[in-house]
This record gives C-alpha cells, sequence and structure tokens, in this order.
C-alpha cells in the first residue's frame, strides 16, 4: 500500500457533521487547518453544508468526501459505522488513514472492512474540545504507525489534552472523559440547584458553583497534590465541610459516581458489540 503524504496538510474528509463532527471541525480550523483542506458529509446535506459554511469548508456525500481525502474521520454513530465503512472502502485512496470517533466499535471492525494494511485510529473525545479543554485518548489500529499517531495529534492541537493509550482502555475512556463532561454538568447543576434551595439567587448560585469546580479543578491540576490532600485542606475540624462530606458519604454520592462510570463502560462494550 502507498504511504500519504502526512508532512503537508492531508485533505481531511469528516462523514458526520453532528455534535462531534461539528466540534471537531471547530477544531481543526481553530488549529490552523485550511478550509480548502476540510470536506463535510452528512446524510442531512442541509446540515453539512451549514457547517462547511461556517468554517470555509467544502461539502460532498460520504463517498466522494472519502474518496478524495488523505484522512477520513467517522463522526457518525456506532450503529453507522458498519454502512459507512462498506460505502466507503471500495473508493478509499492507497494509504489513507481512516480515524473514527465512535463509541465501543472495535479497531477489527475497521480492519476487516476495510482495505488490508488500511491505518485506522480511534479517538475518543469530549464535547469541552470544542473550547480547548478537551480529553482525548487515541489508539492505534496494526497499521497504524507513529506518524499516523503524530498527525491524529496534529488534528487534535486545539482541542486540549490528547493521550496515546492501547485500545484495551477506550471502554474506561469512553466512560470516564468521553462521557465525563455530563457528569461534571450534572454536579454542577445539583451544586447550583442547591444554593438556589438555600435562597440565592439562581444566577449567583449558578456562577459559585461554575467558579467553585473550575478552580477545584484547576487546584488540582497545577499543584499536582491528590485530591484528598487538598479536600483535607478545606475541612476545618468540626466544621462545615466535614459535615457536608459526610452528608455525601451517607448518599453514597462517591460509589453512585464509581457506578455512573462502571455502566457507561458497561455500554461502551455494547455497542462495539453491535
Ligand atoms: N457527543 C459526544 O460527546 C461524543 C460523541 N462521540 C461519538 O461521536 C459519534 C457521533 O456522535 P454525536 O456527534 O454525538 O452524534 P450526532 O447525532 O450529533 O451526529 C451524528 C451525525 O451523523 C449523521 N449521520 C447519520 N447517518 C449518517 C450517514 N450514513 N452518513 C453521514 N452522516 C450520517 C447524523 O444525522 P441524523 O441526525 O440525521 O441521523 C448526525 O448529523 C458517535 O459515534 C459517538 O459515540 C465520541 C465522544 C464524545
Ligand atoms: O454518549 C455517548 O455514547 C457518546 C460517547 C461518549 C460521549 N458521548
Amino acid at each position: 500500500m502507498a504511504t500519504q503524504d502526512l508532512g503537508a496538510t492531508p485533505a481531511v474528509a469528516v462523514l458526520g457533521g453532528g455534535v462531534m463532527g461539528g466540534t471537531l471541525v471547530a477544531a481543526l480550523r481553530t488549529g490552523g487547518w485550511p478550509g480548502d483542506r476540510l470536506t463535510v458529509a452528512d446524510q442531512d446535506a442541509g446540515r453539512a453544508a451549514a457547517l462547511a459554511d461556517e468554517h470555509g469548508a467544502r461539502t460532498a456525500g460520504n463517498r466522494d468526501a472519502a474518496a478524495s481525502a488523505d484522512v477520513v474521520l467517522l463522526a457518525v454513530k456506532p450503529d453507522v459505522v458498519p454502512a459507512v465503512l462498506a460505502d466507503m472502502a471500495p473508493v478509499l485512496r492507497d494509504g489513507a488513514l481512516v480515524v473514527s470517533v465512535a463509541a465501543g466499535v472495535p479497531l477489527r471492525v475497521y480492519e476487516d472492512a476495510l482495505p488490508a494494511g488500511t491505518p485506522v485510529v480511534r479517538v475518543m473525545p469530549n464535547t469541552p474540545a470544542l473550547i480547548g479543554k478537551g480529553a482525548s485518548a487515541i489508539a492505534p489500529g496494526r497499521a497504524a504507525g507513529d506518524e499516523h499517531l503524530a498527525l491524529v495529534e496534529r488534528m487534535l492541537a486545539a482541542t486540549g489534552l490528547v493521550e496515546r493509550v492501547a485500545e484495551k482502555h477506550l471502554d474506561a475512556v469512553t466512560a470516564l472523559s468521553g462521557s465525563g463532561p455530563a457528569y461534571a454538568f450534572y454536579v454542577i447543576d445539583a451544586l447550583a440547584e442547591a444554593g438556589v434551595l438555600l435562597g440565592l439567587p439562581r444566577d449567583l448560585a449558578s456562577r459559585l458553583a461554575v467558579a467553585t469546580v473550575e478552580g477545584a479543578a484547576a487546584m488540582v491540576a497545577q499543584t499536582g497534590d491528590h485530591p484528598v490532600v487538598l479536600r483535607e485542606r478545606v475541612s476545618s475540624p468540626g466544621g462545615t465541610t466535614v459535615a457536608g462530606v459526610a452528608a455525601l458519604d451517607a448518599h453514597a454520592v462517591r460509589a453512585g459516581l464509581v457506578a455512573g462510570v462502571r455502566a457507561a463502560a458497561e455500554r461502551s462494550r455494547e455497542l462495539g458489540a453491535g
């Protein structure tokens, strides 16, 4: 199989212009990817056109987009992946890289459907990628080398943290950071609602909840201290925080979060089973 010139700016086709496809198109453009090296396809042509217009990209159908791309980025739902692969396999350029963000779908599904030797990289991003605060993990298929991982990292340069992992970790990554923003939004909403319950104006409660979660996350990142150590520093003996944390424990909030992440990982495995 020929090798694409991955050193220049490869032509990228994004198949699926929904939440994550749109996020990645925006991140590519923010990272300096030229609009004329981006093609967007979606089964809803109007959605593809709106996304392409917003970012100065082109549109095409799945097949045409894939046929002219050096990198085909799949951002369709997991159950749609097999049909999209079957459609694009005959037209894929020699050496083209296939990247997919679909939750759960194993690398072997792509490798079995595409021409032998096609390099495939799975990515599990999350929605804060839109503002450069994302957390993504990338895992290579059998034919994907360091140059392909480096290219995917280049594509994700404007999204935030990118970690290389083995595929066996992707269900856990999906459950933790892929779905994770939803848990954080859930916590922020609950904290703000509790403030309202205690009589704070809603907008004030919301600003305090957001700043508190943002500040706590930044403190873990910047100090490198373990969250337990930082929690102890907030907790004066006999004070308000130990009373609050004891109530969280009594309501099994920690166990609930662990159960939530485990349930999401299980669902990721189910999605992969087809
Ligand atoms: N949202 C997130 O936070 C994350 C999502 N992902 C993954 O990203 C993928 C997309 O998810 P998300 O963006 O949320 O979903 P969306 O439903 O927002 O986007 C999927 C898009 O693909 C379109 N589509 C459906 N069938 C086809 C087809 N055959 N060819 C081209 N486009 C098609 C859909 O159109 P229509 O709506 O008409 O069906 C829709 O516009 C999933 O595999 C998911 O696992 C990964 C990490 C995080
Ligand atoms: O909910 C989902 O299935 C996708 C994958 C991770 C985040 N959203």
